[in-house]
C-alpha cells in the first residue's frame, strides 16, 4: 500500500473522482461512512455523547458527515463549528445537509469564549487533516491548547488536526487518543516523534482509484515516498515447499554470534534462523561458548575459536548461504579483524547487526568491504552512529534511502514502524510488532530470522520485507497470548510458526 504525500493525495481524490465519475461530495460520503463504521466499532454505546469539533475544509467536511450519519444510528451527537475561514464546497454542502436532522450546533468564532464539553464525550477532532497549510496559529492554536487540557477522549478524523502529513512537526497539533487515518497512509503516521500526537491508529479503508494505475495523474510511480508492506502483497512472497526438498534445499547459515557474557545472543540468534526456516545452521563462537550452545541449541552445529572468550579467527566461509554477523559479539580489537576478514572473503548479501554495526561505525573504512546488497539492522543509535545524526524523523528517513541506495545495502532501522531502504531507492515501512518487543534479544531474533530467509534464497529485500514482518508479527501474537509485558525474546522466535501460518492464510 503506498504512503502518499498530501498533494499526491489530493491528486488522487480528483483521479478517482473522473476515473468513477463520482463527485467529490460523494467521496467524502465513502470516507465519513468508513470512519463512521470504524468509529462505532470502537465506541458501540450511542448513548454516549459524541462532540464533533469541524473545521471548515473538507476534514470538517469530513467530521459534519459523520455527525449526520452517527445521528442516524442514534447517537447523542453535536457539532462544534469552528468558523475558520472560507468553506470548502463540500463543507458548505454538508453542513446545509445537518439541518432538520436534529444536530444540535454550536458556532464558534475567533474571539469567543471556549464551548463547555461533557467530560465523558468523545471528542471527534475534524478542524484540519491534510490541508493544513502552516503551523496553526492564534486563536485556534488555543482552541487546540483547550481540546488537549480537556479529560476527554480524542478522535482525530484523517490525522490530529495540526499534524504535518509530510515533514516534521511545527506548531500545536491535537493530542489524539486515536486516529482514525482514511484512505492510503501517510508519512507522519510512521515517526516515531508523532507517536505522542497520533495515540494509536488505524487506516480506515475505502473504495479510491489505485495509485499506482494513475501515477501519471497523481505525480507518483518512483517518485511515491514510500510504501506500507501488507500481508496480503507479502503472503504472495512467500516460497513454496515441496515434497522432495530437503535441508539442503533450505540452506546452511552461519553465524557469527556471542561472546563470554553474551551467548544468549547467539543462542536466539541461532534458533531463529532455523524457526525462519533455513535447513542448516553453524555457529562461530568462542571456546567457551561451546557446551552453552550444544546444551540450549542442540540442533546447531558448532565452529569453535582458538579465542576463550571471543571470536577472532574465523574459517573458510565457501559452504554457506547465508552469514549473520554481530549478536553479542563483543568489539575487541581482534574481533574487528575477524569481523574485516568476513566482510572482505563473502561476497553474498549477509547480514549484519548489533557489535558489527558498532564496529563498522567505529572503522567507517568496513562499510565498503560490505557484500553489495547485505542486510544492516541498525537501531536508531546504531544508525546515528554509523551516518551521523539527523535532526528529526523525516531527515533520517532521507539519509536512509541516500546511503542504501549509495552503497548498495538494504539498510533496515529499526523503530516502532521499522523501516526498510532499498538500494533501488525505496523505503517500506513495516506494520507489525508492538513495545512489548523492547526487550533484551528480540534484535538477535531479528538477526536469525533474515539470515535464515536468506539462507532459504529469498532475495535480500524480500528477506528484508518478510523477515521484519513475520518477527513483528510473532511478538503481536505471543503479545496477545501472553502481555506484552511478559514478553521474552524467545517467545517471539518460538511464535513464529503461527506468524508463517498467518501470513500465508
Ligand atoms: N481520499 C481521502 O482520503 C479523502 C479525504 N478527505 C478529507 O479531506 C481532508 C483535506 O481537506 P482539505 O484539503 O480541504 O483541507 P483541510 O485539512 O480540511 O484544511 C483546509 C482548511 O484549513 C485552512 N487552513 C489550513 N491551514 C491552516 C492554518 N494553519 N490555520 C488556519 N487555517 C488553516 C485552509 O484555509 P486556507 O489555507 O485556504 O486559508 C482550509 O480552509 C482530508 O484530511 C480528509 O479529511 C475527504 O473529504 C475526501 C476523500
Ligand atoms: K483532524
Amino acid at each position: 500500500m503506498r504512503i502518499l504525500t498530501a498533494a499526491q493525495l489530493r491528486a488522487l481524490d480528483q483521479a478517482t473522482i473522473r476515473a468513477e465519475k463520482i463527485t467529490s461530495g460523494e467521496l467524502m460520503e465513502r470516507a465519513a461512512k468508513a470512519f463512521t463504521k470504524a468509529f462505532t466499532r470502537h465506541f458501540p454505546d450511542p448513548e454516549r455523547p459524541v462532540v464533533v469539533v469541524c473545521g471548515t475544509g473538507n476534514n470538517g467536511g469530513d467530521g459534519l458527515v459523520v455527525a449526520r450519519r452517527l445521528k442516524s444510528r442514534n447517537y447523542k451527537v453535536s457539532v462544534i463549528q469552528a468558523n475558520i475561514g472560507t468553506r470548502s464546497a463540500d463543507n458548505q454542502d454538508n453542513f446545509k445537509r445537518l439541518k432538520g436532522q436534529g444536530i444540535e450546533v454550536r458556532q464558534l468564532t475567533q474571539g469567543d469564549p471556549w464551548p463547555a464539553i461533557a467530560p465523558e464525550a468523545v471528542v471527534v477532532d475534524a478542524l484540519f487533516g491534510t490541508g493544513l497549510g502552516r503551523p496553526v496559529a492564534g486563536y485556534w492554536a488555543e482552541l487546540i491548547d483547550y481540546l488537549n487540557a480537556l479529560p476527554n477522549f480524542r478522535v482525530a478524523v484523517d490525522l490530529p488536526s495540526g499534524l504535518s502529513s509530510d515533514g516534521p512537526q511545527e506548531g500545536p497539533c491535537v493530542h489524539a487518543d486515536l486516529t482514525l487515518c482514511l484512505g492510503l497512509p501517510k508519512l507522519a503516521l510512521f515517526a516515531p516523534a508523532n507517536t505522542q500526537l497520533l495515540g494509536n491508529w488505524e487506516l480506515v479503508t475505502f473504495p479510491l482509484a489505485d495509485p499506482d494505475r494513475l501515477h501519471p495523474e497523481v505525480g507518483g510511480g518512483p517518485a511515491y515516498q514510500a510504501t506500507l508492506n501488507d500481508a496480503s502483497e507479502l503472503g504472495g512472497l512467500l516460497k513454496k515447499r515441496y515434497a522432495n526438498d530437503h535441508k539442503g534445499t533450505f540452506g546452511h547459515a552461519f553465524l557469527v554470534a556471542g561472546a563470554f557474557g553474551t551467548m544468549g545472543a547467539a543462542v536466539i540468534a541461532g534458533r531463529a534462523v532455523l524457526r525462519a526456516g533455513a535447513g542448516l545452521l553453524t555457529c562461530h563462537i568462542p571456546r567457551s561458548g561451546y557446551e552453552i550452545m550444544q546444551i540450549s541449541f542442540p540442533e546447531a552445529m558448532c565452529k569453535v575459536d582458538t579465542h576463550r572468550y571471543h571470536s577472532t579467527e574465523i574459517g573458510d566461509l565457501g559452504a554457506y548461504d547465508s552469514i549473520g554477523i554481530g549478536p553479542g559479539i563483543g568489539q575487541e580489537a581482534l574481533t574487528v579483524e575477524a569481523v574485516r576478514s568476513v566482510l572482505s572473503r563473502y561476497e553474498r548479501p549477509m547480514v549484519i547487526d548489533a557489535d558489527a554495526i558498532n564496529i563498522i561505525a567505529a572503522h567507517p573504512e568496513l562499510l565498503k568491504l560490505i557484500p553489495k546488497n547485505s542486510l544492516l539492522t541498525p537501531h536508531p543509535k546504531e544508525f546515528a552512529r554509523l551516518f551521523g545524526e539527523t535532526e528529526h524523523d523525516f531527515a533520517r528517513w532521507q539519509v536512509q534511502r541516500e546511503v542504501a541506495k549509495r552503497n548498495g545495502l538494504v539498510i533496515v532501522l529499526k523503530t516502532g514502524f521499522t523501516s526498510i531502504a532499498t538500494p533501488g531507492g525505496e523505503l517500506y515501512f513495516n506494520p507489525t510488532g508492538n513495545p512489548g518487543m523492547g526487550t533484551a534479544g528480540t534484535g538477535d531474533a531479528l538477526t536469525g530470522v533474515l539470515t535464515g530467509l536468506l539462507a532459504q534464497g529469498y532475495d535480500p529485500v524480500t528477506a528484508a520485507r518478510l523477515g521484519v514482518y513475520l518477527h513483528g508479527l510473532a511478538g503481536d501474537l505471543a503479545a496477545e497470548e501472553l502481555s506484552q509485558e511478559f514478553l521474552l525474546a524467545e517467545d517471539v522466535v518460538s511464535h513464529l510458526g503461527q506468524a508463517y501460518r498467518k501470513l500465508r492464510e
